[in-house]
């Protein structure tokens, strides 16, 4: 039977690589910040400009009326942040402003597709390496047109992690963070790592350079395409609690294999962090 998303699939990978030049050439000109959440959740033009891009581009292409959207920028300006069952994009324009704004090499146009609120396909850009991750529903997973498959490493004692501190330095959540890294550490692992972005993270488990990435307070445009890259690649997606993955807890462990997941999920240290799809009036800055 064909695909019907396949269109879209491929749309997707263009508009993330138009994305990613607009990205690369911002990257060598002066790039002025501003903050969100916090002093340290950061946003660029660049941000908002390549989100009205790719936005404007899909709008263009499958029409405003059928399609829903869920993007960084758009949703920091008020916009709602529902998942519904109608096809919907979930995006992220510049997953690792920070690194962007300090020159760390590792930045991503994530764009992810769900359609009665199952993601169909993730499409990641790690833009200052030239990379493309893609992966489509049941169809496999890919790093510019190879097959990506995660690690085999069953033994935790074998395997590097990754985490990420996040934007809320609220001092009670920090220390529950870094007491979670402490033990993964001294389990002992090989190693922690994060690369700052978490759409590279997932890349980076679903190509078997890491066992796994965690993280609570990170959003559904961050995770979405990562997602179903690991999933296709082999791996799986928990909620940190051991229950099933939900996007839009803003909660998540991606792993070569439940056997990792699961050891790591016995360490965490789980603290609060409000759904993406909280009303917004209740949303708290
Ligand atoms: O750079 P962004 O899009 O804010 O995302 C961060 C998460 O806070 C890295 O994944
Ligand atoms: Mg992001």
């Amino acid at each position: 039977m064909e695909d019907p998303w396949q269109e879209a699939y491929d749309f997707a990978v263009e508009v993330a690589r138009g994305a990613g030049a607009v990205i690369r050439k911002a990257a060598e000109s002066e790039i002025k910040v501003s903050t969100k959440s916090s002093t340290v959740d950061l946003v660029t033009k660049t941000d908002e400009r390549v989100e009205k891009i790719i936005i404007g581009s899909l709008k263009e292409q499958f029409g405003e009326g059928t399609h829903c959207f869920i993007g960084e920028e758009s949703v920091a300006n008020g916009e709602s942040c529902n998942l519904t069952d109608k096809p919907t994009w979930i995006i992220d324009p510049v997953d690792g402003t920070t690194n962007f704004v300090h020159g760390f090499p590792f930045v991503a146009v994530s764009i992810a597709f769900a359609v009665n609120k199952q993601l169909e396909f993730g499409v990641i850009y790690s833009c200052l390496e030239d990379k493309m991750y893609r992966a489509r529903r049941g169809k496999g997973a890919f790093c510019d047109d190879e097959p990506l498959a995660v690690s085999d490493v069953a033994d935790i004692h074998k395997s590097i992690i990754i985490s990420e501190h996040g934007t809320d330095r609220s001092p009670e959540k920090v220390k529950k963070i870094f007491s979670t890294m402490q033990k993964i550490l001294c389990i002992p692992v090989h190693g922690l790592r994060g690369s700052g972005t978490a759409a590279t993270n997932m890349c980076l488990v679903a190509s078997g350079a890491v066992e796994a990435f965690f993280e609570i307070g990170i959003h559904c445009w961050d995770i979405a395409a990562g997602a179903v890259i690991v999933k296709e690649a082999g791996g799986v997606l928990l909620d940190v609690d051991g229950g099933p993955f939900d996007l839009m807890s803003r909660r998540m462990v991606s792993a070569n294999n439940e056997t990792i997941a699961r050891r790591i999920i016995k360490e965490i240290e789980i603290f609060d962090s409000e759904r993406d799809d909280a009303p917004v009036q209740k949303k708290k800055k």
